[in-house]
């Protein structure tokens, strides 16, 4: 095997990097150590691995080195080990895989082999959550691969201007536009609602006033699903909708197009800065917008230093430890990064933990033109007027 050797990509948004390479097929061994510059080219990514690259621990099995399989392939495991060393850098905690799920031969960067006590247990809810997600996606894909998702995306009908709608309530109304989020369960709460219809709350929130919904597509730890926005999206709903997930593959933001979603969410706690704007990019392409969100002053310097970003939520709950302080929000707002935020003319969407008129008084007064809330008004009996109740006024069209 000598040469220029063509290799499929699977996960590209990390072709500028190097990236480390095991080769598969008929060839055995891993080239743990090893890195080779991953080239673009314009219609193809492609690798340029040098014999001297492959030494060492390698053994070629020269009859089936033109055999189709028999390429360079790099992993998405394997890129993930290089990921694992850039989220440390950018002091990112949540471990995307279990230690025993790295790649083999790799124990990880220093700081990671010192955390993780050898225990395949993750140290948090939101890391817990984290490697469902790993799992859950690679047999959604299976279902649903992504040439049949691209197809899909390319008749769906148009997306909904979810900025626009946030920016006009905030005229509208003079208060912050509002997200109001249709969630029958969450991890710190258990269940929020017994009798959940989420057509029926959406369709309450809209009368309410609300702007947009956030929809809670996870399954296991929020009792939601894909359904849900698309029974909302097919009932004639107006209002934008977000796709509130745990995004950690592109895949997923395919999918929730296919599924009526016009805004994704981003987390930085779980996202690199690379992957946050390769995710950007592909919401744009699709015509989604992004609610990239952030919970403490190192996330939000990151977020102020990707290109692209209109919308930015500042999450009251801290998703490690589920403690939940309003005060959050005036923290990261203040001083540069709130000089940074108004000078960019960004949307700062409070999140979490708002459930009076004083609390909704206190973010807008921070900064915030728009407000996430979901267990103050999900929990009502008529959440259209626990709309009502959480302004302090009326705030529908009517
Ligand atoms: O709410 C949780 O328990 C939770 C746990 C782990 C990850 C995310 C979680 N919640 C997502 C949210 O941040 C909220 O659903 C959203 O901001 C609305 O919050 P609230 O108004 O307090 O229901």
């Amino acid at each position: 095997m000598e040469g220029l050797v063509p290799v499929r990509v699977v996960s590209p948004s990390l072709y500028r990097c190097k990236v480390p390479v095991s080769i598969k097929g008929s060839i055995s061994g891993f080239a743990m150590d090893k890195r080779i510059k991953l080239f673009r080219d314009p219609s193809k990514f492609s690798i340029r691995a040098q014999q001297s690259d492959l030494k060492g621990s390698l053994s070629v099995a020269s009859s089936s080195v033109q055999e189709k399989g028999n390429v360079l392939r790099i992993k998405e495991w394997e890129l993930e080990m290089y990921q694992d060393e850039l989220a440390i850098s950018q002091g990112i905690r949540i471990r995307r895989k279990p230690p025993s799920k790295a790649p083999l031969g790799y124990s990880g960067p220093f700081e990671l082999r010192l955390n993780n006590d050898d225990a395949d247990s993750p140290r948090n809810i939101l890391e817990e959550i984290t490697w469902y997600k790993d799992e859950e996606v690679s047999r959604m894909k299976k279902l649903n691969p992504l040439e049949v998702l691209k197809k899909a995306v390319e008749d769906a009908p148009p997306t909904r201007d979810f900025v626009g709608a946030l920016r006009m309530a905030y005229q509208r109304t003079g208060f912050p536009g509002l997200i109001a989020e249709v969630k029958k369960a969450s991890p710190s709460r258990g269940i929020l609602k017994e009798n959940f219809d989420p057509v029926e709350i959406a369709q309450a929130y809209e009368k309410g006033g609300a702007a947009c919904l956030s929809v809670l597509t996870d399954q296991k730890y929020f009792k939601g699903g894909f359904e849900n926005l698309e029974a909302i999206r097919s009932a004639g709903v107006k209002c934008p909708l977000l796709c509130k997930e745990f995004v950690v593959d592109p895949w997923q933001i395919y999918y929730a197009r296919t599924k009526g979603a016009d805004a994704v969410l981003l987390i930085a706690a779980i996202l690199t800065d690379l992957e946050i704007t390769y995710l950007l990019g592909i919401c744009k392409k699709l015509g989604l917008a992004t609610l990239v969100e952030v919970h403490d002053e190192r996330e939000m310097g990151r977020v102020l230093g990707i290109e692209g970003i209109e919308l930015v939520g500042i999450n009251n709950r801290s998703l490690e430890t589920f403690e939940v302080d309003i005060s959050n929000t005036k923290k990261l707002l203040e001083g540069e990064h709130g000089r940074q935020i108004r000078e960019k003319n960004m949307i700062v969407v409070g999140e979490s933990g708002l459930f009076t008129p004083d609390d909704i008084a206190y973010v807008q007064a921070a900064g915030v033109k728009a407000v996430l809330v979901g267990e103050s008004i999900v929990k009502q009996s008529d959440p259209e007027k626990g709309i009502a109740g959480l302004f302090g006024k009326n705030i529908s069209h009517t």
